[in-house]
């Protein structure tokens, strides 16, 4: 077994807009946003924030018909928590998360100690579970929710020291947490996670875990151990899940993913030998893993909506925001281009 990482540049729409003027600016600022929790308080007063409630985010329905998460201006929010009865101090609670053009910030605040309903008629809006979120959302505010729930959550979990024991207080923009006794820093834990499209050149290996929704199936990926490389947890996951050997590996582009805790998903593609893909299913890992043909992946990627209980069972692909979405989408644009050049071949009819 060999395996190869071949670093390739992601295309421009995973990459971050860096190439657009004011990227620099926007960087240093957020970055002394962090540091600094005066000129952090401030940016919150004229910033915009984004309302979760017990971790679920706001939405507001567009007038096309789709729904965006509802940003709005802190001034806005301090009003509807003053009308719902609550003091002043809960916006501080607000995590930074992005920066618009002209330096305005951009918070997350999870309002869960009040009523649910009150806030979404003030808001106009309804708070909507994240993973249902990602299904329904088109809009590149999508990542901006994942971070603010990994990171409300990750404050809302981290609130001892585990050395002391004791409270521990986080900065105005909630990128760390400190030890009120001893002043030891953290930092939100993210966990690596490798994602793999295998494929053995004619068809693409999918798997399902039982938590799926109906029909789903996704690249394999598995949490990265103590001590592994990149190349050798997806190597291990292979072997362990489906039982085959990698031939070889390409990097493709890696995510933020805050289920069920932040990970930081590696996406790459891998190839197995097309005379070993006998599957050796691990069934106490996933309910089924099955070769799919470009024929059924193509008509995956065309379907709408997700089958219902009843329906015939038809293969339901993760959503357009995660990497294993990308992965596919990848590898049927490369198998689609083979198919072209192969018919295009002197002598092919
Ligand atoms: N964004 C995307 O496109 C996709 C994301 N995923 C995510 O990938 C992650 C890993 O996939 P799985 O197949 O579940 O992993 P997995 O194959 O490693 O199995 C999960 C098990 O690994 C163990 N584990 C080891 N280290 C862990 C850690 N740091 N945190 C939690 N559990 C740990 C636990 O026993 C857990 O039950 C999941 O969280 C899932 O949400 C999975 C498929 C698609
Ligand atoms: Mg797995």
């Amino acid at each position: 077994m060999w395996s190869r990482l071949r670093t390739i540049l992601p295309s421009p729409n995973c990459l971050p807009p860096r190439w657009c003027s004011g990227f620099v600016s926007r960087m240093r600022y957020m970055n002394r946003l962090k540091e600094d929790d005066t000129a952090c308080l401030s940016a919150l007063h004229n910033g915009q924030i984004f309302l979760f409630h017990h971790l679920s985010p706001l939405l507001q329905c567009t007038q096309r018909g789709t729904l965006r998460p509802a940003a709005l201006a802190t001034s806005d929010v301090q009003s509807v928590l003053e009308r719902l009865g609550s003091d002043g101090s809960l916006v501080k609670k607000s995590v930074l998360v992005s920066c618009l053009e002209q330096n305005q910030a951009q918070f997350c605040l999870d309002v869960g100690e009040l009523d649910q309903v009150s806030v979404e008629e003030a808001c106009e809006g309804k708070f909507l579970d994240l993973r249902k979120s990602l299904f329904l959302l088109t809009t590149a505010e999508a990542p901006i929710l994942a971070k603010g729930q990994a990171l409300l959550r990750w404050h809302q979990t981290s609130r001892f020291c585990s050395a002391t024991g004791q409270l521990t207080h986080r900065n105005q923009a909630g990128s760390q947490r400190a030890c009120s006794s001893n002043g030891i820093i953290y930092y939100p834990k993210m966990s690596p996670v490798v994602i793999v499209l295998v494929s053995d050149g004619r068809r693409c290996l999918l798997g399902r875990q039982p938590a799926f929704p109906l029909g789903m199936y996704s690249a394999l990926a598995g949490f990265c151990d103590m001590g592994e490389s990149l190349e050798e947890a997806l190597c291990r996951e292979v072997a362990e899940e489906v039982g085959l050997e990698l031939q070889s590996i390409t990097y493709s582009s890696s995510q933020h993913w805050p289920f069920p805790h932040s990970s930081l998903m590696l996406g790459c593609h891998a190839t197995v030998s097309p005379a070993h893909t006998q599957l050796q299913v691990d069934h106490a890992e996933l309910e089924n893993a099955r070769w799919f043909s470009l024929e059924e992946i193509t008509s995956a990627l065309k379907l709408q909506t997700p089958p219902q209980r009843g329906d015939s069972p038809a293969l339901w692909l993760p959503p357009k925001q995660a990497v294993a979405h990308r992965l596919i989408t990848e590898w049927t644009k490369q198998q689609l281009l083979k198919d072209t050049d192969q018919n295009q071949r002197p002598g092919s009819c």
